[in-house]
């Protein structure tokens, strides 16, 4: 049962992918609601895995972003009892189920039918024990949580964390903050909690998470489709055409989200720092295509969607300006592609810091804490000419961090490696004759 949204429902199908490549006779039925089976039913996917729906019980996609805390808040209250329903119409008895953190009542529905639950938490290890920490500290002082205005300190947490948790009190309705705490509340009731990263990548979070839960703590990423690279249809995306007739390394892929949008006005700024860089680029910018089309020149290519990994891993790509959306991240480790960061929203501001500060694979375009300040085409220019520019050192120091990273990650996700291991070990808990 993935959350409604694409940032979810991608790393939860191919979680599914990765456990129905590893265990042939397993069955998964990936629930989705009938907007979404619109929007990806016709994927490919192996044939053990099948499509379930509940009704269009949650606000529309295209009014999500008007009112996320609304849509957020639906999710949380309208679908269980659709999903119930859906559970009693199933033929074959369903022996667990993965449920994302974020759709809060998976453990209830297993409590409740004697079934194990997995939860499944899509963004990064450090931002849910971010959260945990600031869970448990609100529930120990029964405060709410626009204490974090006055602390300066909580236990298990960095400055840096207690400064995020302000950013995204202030700058994202606190609404969305509170029900994200109250889903984590939920993790002691569940069997096993899944994370799309791997252990390598946040090692310390991991040790303690395990340290505080008395559950299996599996790191099984990342979820990224690395699977299907080789396949594809036999007609040539003219986007990868494109990238094919470009330099080695020369260009750089900018992707803003596949839900939030950026003022008009920075838009502007970063459009006219790109063409004063003269550096050429791929954008993708869903609705925004076409008027960003005809401003962009000769030097940029814009799409409203693109196949990201296929994009990540072409040669060509030398760079990835991106919101710092974990899946999006995680895309670009695996290519081994260094990353400018611009954090819009929640959990992207951890995320920046985790790749400019802990990993060095990356730099900040806009400063975290000061997010809403403007960021300047001439800022911009000069920023993206440096991090492309095949000669500086500090460019070469990043792409190195990169290719670094590139190498911890596939050795983790390889036959013997941290990842693979972990989804062999979640695979054998779950299958019928094991105690849970
Ligand atoms: O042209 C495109 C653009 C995006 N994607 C895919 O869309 C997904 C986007 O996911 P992500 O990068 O995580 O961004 P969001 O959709 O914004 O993710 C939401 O969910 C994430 C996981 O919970 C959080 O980290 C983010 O903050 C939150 O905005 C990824 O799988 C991309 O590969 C494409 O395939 N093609």
């Amino acid at each position: 049962m993935p959350f409604p949204g694409r940032g979810h429902i991608n790393p939860m199908m191919n979680l599914c992918k990765l456990l129905a490549s590893r265990k042939k006779d397993i069955l998964i039925t990936f629930v989705v609601t009938e907007e979404w089976l619109g929007y990806i039913g016709s994927d490919p996917k192996p044939h053990n895995i099948l499509f379930e729906t509940i009704p269009n019980v949650i606000p529309p996609e295209r009014l999500k972003t008007a009112n996320f805390p609304g849509f957020y808040n639906a999710v949380m209250t309208k679908m269980e009892a659709p999903f119930e329903q859906l559970l009693d119409r199933l033929e074959l008895p369903v022996t667990a189920i993965i449920g994302d953190i974020e759709v809060r009542w998976s453990t209830g529905v297993g409590t409740r039918r004697n079934i194990p639950v997995a939860l499944f938490w899509t963004m990064s290890a450090s931002v849910f024990s971010m959260f945990h920490h600031f869970e448990l500290h609100i529930k120990q002082s029964h405060a709410k949580i626009d204490l974090i205005e006055q602390v300066e300190s909580i236990a298990g947490m960095s400055s840096s964390n207690v400064e995020e948790l302000r950013t995204i009190f202030h700058r994202d309705d606190p609404r969305v903050l509170e029900l994200a705490l109250d889903c984590i509340s939920t993790v002691p009731q569940a069997q096993y909690l899944l994370f799309t990263s791997a252990n390598e990548f946040e090692p310390q979070v991991f040790d303690s998470l395990r340290a505080i839960y008395n559950l299996p703590v599996y790191p099984i990423g990342p979820a990224i489709p690395y699977l299907e690279l080789g396949e594809g249809s036999c007609e040539t995306k003219s986007y990868l055409q494109w990238l094919d007739s470009q330099q080695t390394g020369s260009v750089l892929y900018i992707s803003l989200g596949s839900f939030l949008s950026v003022s008009n006005t920075q838009m502007d700024e970063i459009v006219g720092g790109l063409q004063i860089s003269g550096v050429r680029y791929l954008w993708v910018a869903r609705g925004e295509a076409s008027r960003l089309k005809d401003r962009c020149g000769d030097m940029g290519l814009v799409v409203p969607w693109c196949d990201q990994l296929k994009v990540l891993c072409h040669p060509s790509v030398g760079g990835f300006w991106t919101h710092c959306g974990w899946n999006s991240i995680l895309e670009a480790v695996f290519a081994g592609v260094p990353m400018l960061t611009f954090p819009l929203f929640l959990d992207q501001d951890t995320n920046s810091r985790q790749i400019v500060e802990d990993w060095g694979n990356g730099w900040r375009v806009n400063d975290a804490v000061k997010a809403e300040k403007l960021v300047t085409k001439e800022n911009i220019a000069e920023l993206v000419r440096r991090f492309m520019g095949a000669e500086s050192d500090e460019g070469k120091q990043i792409r190195r961090k990169a290719k670094l990273l590139q190498n911890i990650c596939v050795v983790a996700i390889s036959e013997g490696g941290s990842s693979a291991a972990n989804l062999d070990a979640f695979i054998s808990s779950i299958s019928p004759g094991k105690d849970h």
